[in-house]
């Protein structure tokens, strides 16, 4: 699609219909997003909002709880500037249980004289922000009751997670196959939305300082870190079932995984990039039995510990967990693209939750030069470095090798950072705003299609069964740690070590950087 073409799919308008809008996913990012997008005029000419669940809501009611959404969580505040009340006048709450067809054909009545008072021409946008099992439903009776039946586009945006597993994702997909074309689907993994794993593809493509290095004759391994501070917090009854594995690494790592590993698309279109993504996932090194599980990744739960001088609980001590699970908060991997670019270059993967930091940070280590006669085996002489810093700090740094100022031929590792979030007037979009913009307008890149989710449960169901049968192997961490030891033991069974992140700086270091004055 030209950028015209999305410039004029954009600008039509269309109605976005909200299924889930009590929920905590609509308040904390939905309305802020939609918010954002009409501050910055990027909900069309003309637009709609209606707010569906079950419980009974007036307009005004639901109106006051957008407000005060937005007033806690967007980065634009309604009492500076734009008009909260035309915003406002769009809303609309519509009591619903899904499950009925007949509320769906009143929804359809009421749909249609929205269209005609604010002139949108029949394009819908249906974002589910309910638990998955009700999908299926929902999309039966959006047909059924006559929702699809308008003139425009239609338009079904679906969050996360998608199945449990291959075959639940499988059956869930062919229910909505049922009424939804795979090009009307859009399959939300918000780290697809973030600046800087968009970023990715420019870093990488646009410029000629990195892409001839970027293989395996010049890069010695990936680190992909997604720390959290958080605990399970009150999500007990998902995470519990879901772990780390299913809730952070099927989507948000490989989904990293894949932009930093990929060959370059033919033309920057949705499918070119996602054909080429899922190449990615596909060759992945499969997990050959158990045992290859239990070498190549450690699986943690974190136990009582302490941050910040505050103590904190183990997760089986969580209120909404039971006291016995043997669910893994923490993920570490050694994992291989088996292709020509990557043959032999470790990616490094972990995840977890009561980290010591909340990071998600990139780290590209490049080889050492080759017979360096000079400096090959001084000590002093450190690995370039290129980090991509994701979230919340967002930027991109690189670490290189110079003379240290003096006498003596002393090297001294210099970093040079471009703190993207440091910048004074940047305010960063959310992804949620990005991911609902481009839903808003087909674009699809940032979404997930059919054959990556799939290719990604099918790499990642072996592990889980691995688990099954050997529970004993989870180990504990106390909460506020980098996770088990055994993390740090599979990047030094192959002569590397974890990069520090979260800008933690390391002694001998020269930091130049816009975010320290
Ligand atoms: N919260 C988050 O940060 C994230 C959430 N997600 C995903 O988003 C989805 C929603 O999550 P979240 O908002 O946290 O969930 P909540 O439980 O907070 O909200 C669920 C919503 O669904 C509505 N609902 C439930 N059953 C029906 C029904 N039969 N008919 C109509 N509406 C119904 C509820 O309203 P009512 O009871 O009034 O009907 C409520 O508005 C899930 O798939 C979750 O995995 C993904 C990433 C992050
Ligand atoms: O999808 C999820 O992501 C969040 C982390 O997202 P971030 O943008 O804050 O890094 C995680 O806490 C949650 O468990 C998971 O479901």
């Amino acid at each position: 699609m030209t950028d015209k073409n999305i410039e004029q799919l954009a600008a039509e308008g269309a109605v976005y219909f909200i299924f889930g809008a009590t929920g905590d996913l609509a308040r904390r990012k939905l309305f802020p997003a939609l918010y954002s997008l009409y501050r910055e005029g990027k909900l069309g000419r003309s637009f709609a909002i209606v707010g569906l669940a079950r419980r009974p809501r007036t307009d005004e009611q639901f109106r006051d709880d957008v407000l005060e959404s937005i007033r806690e969580f967007c980065r634009y505040k309604p009492e500076e500037g734009g008009d909260w009340r035309e915003f406002a006048s769009r809303f609309s709450y519509h009591s619903l249980d899904i499950g009925n067809v007949e509320g769906m054909r009143r929804l359809n009545e009421s749909t249609l004289e929205l269209e005609k008072r604010y002139e949108i021409p029949g394009n819908r946008l249906f974002y589910l922000a309910l638990a998955p099992d009700l999908f299926g439903t929902v999309s039966r009776n959006l047909r059924d009751g006559g929702m699809l039946e308008s003139k425009g586009w239609h338009r079904l945006v679906i969050e996360k997670p998608f199945g449990y597993d291959y075959p639940s994702a499988e059956r869930l997909n062919e229910e909505i196959r049922q009424v939804f074309r795979e090009d009307e689907v859009f399959r939300i993994d918000h780290y697809l939305g973030k600046e800087m794993v968009q970023n990715i593809e420019v870093i990488r493509f646009a410029n000629q300082f990195f892409e001839p290095l970027w293989n395996s004759n010049h890069i010695a391994n990936v680190q992909i870190t997604l720390a959290e501070t958080v605990g399970v917090e009150e999500r007990g009854a998902y995470y519990n079932k879901s772990g780390a594995l299913r809730d952070m690494v099927q989507n948000h790592m490989l989904q990293m995984l894949t932009m930093i590993a990929m060959e370059p698309p033919s033309r920057l279109d949705p499918e070119d990039i996602r054909d080429e993504k899922v190449k990615v996932l596909r060759s992945i090194r499969r997990f050959a039995s158990a045992e290859d599980v239990s070498r190549r990744v450690v699986r943690g739960q974190y136990a009582e510990g302490s941050a910040k001088g505050k103590t904190l609980p183990g997760y089986r001590q969580e209120e909404s967990v039971p006291p016995d699970s043997t669910t893994e908060t923490f993920f570490a991997a050694r994992l291989f693209v088996d292709n020509f670019r990557w043959a032999g270059v470790p990616f490094y993967v972990r995840t977890g939750k009561r980290l010591p930091v909340k990071s998600t940070e990139i780290v590209i280590e490049f080889k050492n030069v080759p017979n360096n006669v000079l400096f090959a085996r001084r000590q002093d002489l450190q690995p370039n470095l290129l980090v991509i810093r994701v979230n919340p700090m967002e930027g991109i740094y690189i670490k290189t090798n110079a003379k240290k100022p003096g006498n003596d031929m002393t090297i001294q590792p210099v970093v040079m950072e471009f703190c993207q979030s440091c910048l004074v007037g940047i305010n960063t979009p959310e992804a949620y705003e990005r991911l609902i913009y481009d839903a808003g307008r087909g674009d699809s890149t940032y979404f997930t299609r059919w054959d990556e989710l799939a290719a990604a449960w099918q790499f990642v169901d072996p592990i889980a069964a691995a688990w099954r049968d050997r529970p004993d192997e989870l180990a504990f961490y106390p909460a506020g740690t980098w996770g088990p030891e055994r993390a740090s033991g599979l990047l030094a069974e192959d002569g590397f070590r974890w990069w520090p992140v979260n800008g933690e700086e390391e002694d001998n270091v020269v930091w130049v950087s816009n975010s320290k004055g």
